[in-house]
């Protein structure tokens, strides 16, 4: 005997009275007593499933399902609806045969409705979960004879829903026509027809209140009772001749009064309740199972099931399974993928893998998506195959559209990271003087290993991604690389072996150019050969590394020659270019100085024309050197010729030909490409050399004149001679008179003195009249300054008097000033020179 006590609330009912139970059946009802007594009390507690309106009771469910946690079941549970006439004593039925606390009408207070709608409850203590419903009464009072849209409702919702329908009815209804419970079988036999492909509903009649009549004859009656009524339903043509026996599995049970023979009643209910153990297994009262739903989406399920039938509409059971599923799945997955991208894991990983390469990304990331996708696969597992792999799939899509991102992020990582190693290891590969070619295949090698590996890291699972297109990528970022550092490798070497040609041969060939002799371009051309075979057997071996193919190497190499020939053929344009200027160097170079390269002095002796005539021939061959390039042996020319004769000897070359072969654009065997002055720009180069050099020559020969007037200031011998015979009695005379000769000696003193002091000379030097107009404006004013001092030097006290003294130093200031004079002009005269 057990008691349980439970507070009614608005939507529950209270637990009936104690029951009390016969020996026979204390031991099942002990063991199962410790099993009840697991379950909570809230279990117990039924719910309004749907209301007495009609409404459904979504929230209420939907906690019931949660409190007895329903939805983890799977498939395993069974649900059980009750049917009958009102006041036939269901609930008093379930609370016995199942420990349901449905509301009971009290017996004193007479029959009337007490069950309203529908309502739900668990059965504690029964395996697998068992979910039980009590229907509103069938052919009540309440809703009025014609009101039996409820009771329809009820009835399809009941056969929808449940594996096995209890079908409560007095025993003594049977046979008779006016059965109580005729209407409603008839109502059930009506809607299960308007079930598309109905599962097959385990139909338990309940006889209540049996007589002595015994079962086994009862039943037979029943049974042709339910064929009649089945047989009077209108089906539809695809059910004309079906069985009843394919839409129902119907099972016949007698309990004896409750009222009357409660000890009896009590233990009938007991054996009836061992029915329900295991319902579901095979063999079991639940029977086909083909229509359930998972547990999950029972309420789903019952939710849409209700709407239809409120809707009047035809229930299509197989649709409404794959409905449920697919809504089912859907939530499922939703909150699948919900969760996952909440998933601290994964927002951690995503987090790192912005920044840098995440190690070990495949297995975390994979690891992450299995255990989301297998939480589904547990979840979702009853729900309809296609619905739910379907939905997985989707799930998967949508979990690799938002992981994508991140993985493609990880290969960009492993891309960059890796091509940054391969870049230094090629570099100190190189570094350590390792072959460009050698140096290059090894770390390509190793790092498209890398590569590999750390993309083989990253993997995903569920992803089958190809990182093949990332490899692509990536090898032709190795190969740039390579490409460019082996051209600016490349670049670098010919650079160097440029500028040492360059060093070589600038100065050099500057130097022959100038002193541009017949020997100059021989002597360029081995210059040339010299340095660059030197420049290409050291750039060969340098290049050897690069395992170049032989035309590459053939290429740099006559590249590297090429520029050998480019820099002494620039340096000659650039020589040609200032041709006129270096001829008037060199002419005035050997013009002014004397076969020692001693500066010349115009003294008159030189012949001016001879030294002329070489320095012009000199300045010629200049031109001539400068006119082409002669790179080649083959490369001969008589340019040297023509301008000789053409210029220098002009009598000699007309002679010979009548044409001119200076008017010409074009040298004989020289092609364009090799001129640098063309005969028509000789002739004229020359021309403006000659204008050009004019003066300096002019200047030599005036230099020279003046120098020779300078040294002829004596009479000529003739008149020396003649001076001597006439003037020898003056002579004579003189040499016989001393006074005369003192006279004549401060005379001359005198003179010079004014000499001098006028600078006569000086005065002279800008022509006879400005001399004469000049020294007559100071002849006066010198001769009394002169008188004056030599009237000041006779005051001096201590030479008084004394005119031999002061003659004797009035002539040596005199002949001191003279000797200044003197040097003054002869460098002043030097100067003009
Ligand atoms: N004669 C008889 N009366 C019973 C039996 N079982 C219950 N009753 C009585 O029938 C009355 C109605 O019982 P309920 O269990 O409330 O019947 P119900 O079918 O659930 O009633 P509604 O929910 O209103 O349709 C109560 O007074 C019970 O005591 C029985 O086996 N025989």
């Amino acid at each position: 005997m057990y008691t349980y006590h439970h507070t009614p609330t608005f939507q529950e009912h209270s637990c009936p009275r104690s029951h009390s139970v016969s020996s026979f059946n204390k031991s099942i009802i002990k063991s199962e007593l410790q099993l009840f007594s697991m379950d909570k009390e809230a279990e117990c507690c039924s719910t309004h499933l749907i209301e007495g309106d009609g409404t459904f009771n979504r929230d209420g469910l939907d906690n019931f399902i949660k409190q007895v946690k329903l939805g983890e079941c799977g498939l395993s549970y069974a649900v059980v609806a009750i049917m009958g006439p009102q006041s036939s004593g269901k609930s008093t039925l379930l609370n016995h045969l199942f420990y349901t606390n449905f509301r009971e009408m009290d017996a004193y207070r007479g029959r009337s409705q007490t069950t309203k709608g529908i309502w739900i409850a668990k059965c504690p203590g029964i395996e697998p979960c068992t979910i039980v419903m009590d229907l509103e009464g069938t052919d009540g009072r309440e809703r009025g004879e014609d009101d039996t849209a409820f009771e329809k409702q009820s009835a399809l919702f009941a056969l929808a829903v449940s594996d096995i329908v209890l079908i409560n009815m007095w025993c003594h209804d049977i046979g008779r026509e006016q059965a109580a419970n005729k209407p409603l079988l008839k109502t059930v036999f009506q809607v299960m027809l308007r079930l598309f492909s109905p599962r097959k509903t385990t139909l338990m009649f309940v006889i209540r209140d049996k007589t002595r009549t015994p079962l086994e004859n009862l039943e037979p009656v029943l049974r042709e009772d339910i064929q009649k009524i089945w047989d009077s339903v209108p089906k539809p043509e695809a059910h004309k001749h079906t069985p009843l026996s394919e839409f129902f599995n119907v099972q016949v049970v007698a309990l004896s009064s409750y009222e009357e023979k409660e000890e009896q009643f009590k233990e009938q209910v007991s054996d009836l309740r061992q029915k329900f153990f295991h319902s579901i297994a095979p063999g079991g009262l639940a029977g086909d199972r083909r229509g359930v739903v998972p547990a999950s989406g029972f309420s789903f399920s019952a939710q849409q099931i209700w709407k239809v039938i409120k809707e009047n509409k035809d229930l299509d059971l197989p649709a409404h399974k794959v409905m449920v599923a697919t809504v089912r799945c859907e939530e499922i997955a939703n909150e699948k993928y919900s969760s996952f991208v909440m998933n601290e894991d994964w927002l951690e990983l995503e987090e790192a893998v912005q920044s840098h390469l995440v190690p070990g990304f495949g297995k975390k990331l994979s690891s992450l998506l299995y255990n989301c996708l297998s939480s589904y696969d547990e979840e979702a597992t009853y729900f309809e195959d296609s619905v739910r792999s379907a939905k997985r799939r989707q799930l998967e899509d949508k979990l690799m559209q938002l992981v994508q991102p991140a993985y493609q992020l990880m290969l960009e990582h492993i891309r960059s990271e890796t091509l940054e190693s391969f870049e230094k290891a090629l570099n100190d590969a190189l570094k350590e003087g390792q072959g460009f070619a050698a140096a290059a295949r090894d770390c390509t090698t190793e790092f498209m290993r890398l590569f590999d590996e750390q993309c083989q890291d990253a993997v995903i699972k569920q992803a089958n991604w190809d990182s093949g297109k990332v490899r692509d990528k990536f090898s032709r970022d190795l190969d740039s690389h390579i490409a460019e550092v082996r051209a600016s490798k490349l670049s670098e070497l010919t650079a160097l072996y440029e500028s040492k040609l360059k060093e070589a041969l600038y100065g050099p060939v500057e130097a022959l150019l100038e002193g541009a002799s017949d020997d100059t371009w021989p002597a360029i051309r081995k210059l040339l050969h010299q340095e660059t075979k030197k420049a290409v057997s050291e750039f060969s071996s340098a290049l050897s590394g690069f395992e170049m193919d032989e035309q590459e190497e053939e290429t740099s190499i006559s590249k590297l020659e090429n520029y050998a020939r480019g820099i002494v053929e620039g340096k000659t344009r650039e020589e040609a270019a200032k041709v006129l200027y270096r001829m008037k160097e060199r002419f005035t170079s050997i013009f002014n100085h004397d076969n020692d390269s001693m500066p010349r002095v115009w003294t008159g002796k030189e012949d001016i024309r001879a030294i002329t005539k070489t320095a012009r021939s000199s300045s010629l061959k200049l031109l001539s050197v400068l006119a082409a390039i002669r790179l080649d042996e083959e490369d001969t020319d008589k340019i040297g010729d023509t301008l000789v004769l053409t210029l220098v000897d002009p009598k000699k070359g007309t002679s010979k030909s009548i044409t001119d072969p200076l008017a010409s654009s074009t040298w004989e065997e020289v092609p364009p490409t090799k001129t640098l002055i063309t005969p028509v720009q000789c002739r004229s180069l020359w021309s403006q050399f000659q204008r050009e050099t004019e003066y300096t020559i002019t200047q030599a020969i005036a230099s020279q004149e003046a120098n020779k007037r300078n040294n002829n200031w004596l009479p000529p011998p003739w008149a020396i001679a003649a001076m001597a015979i006439l003037g020898f009695n003056e002579f004579m005379t003189l040499l016989r008179n001393p006074l005369w000769l003192l006279i004549i000696f401060v005379s001359y003193l005198l003179l010079k003195a004014l000499w001098v002091q006028l600078d006569i000379a000086g005065e002279f030097r800008n022509g006879a009249l400005p001399g004469i107009l000049s020294l007559s404006t100071k002849f006066l004013p010198t001769v009394t300054n002169l008188l004056r001092k030599l009237a000041e030097e006779g005051q001096t006290p201590v030479n008084t008097g004394n005119h031999a003294h002061l003659a004797q130093s009035t002539s040596t200031a005199s002949s001191e000033v003279t000797m200044e004079n003197e040097m003054e002009y002869t460098s002043s005269s030097k100067h003009q020179n």
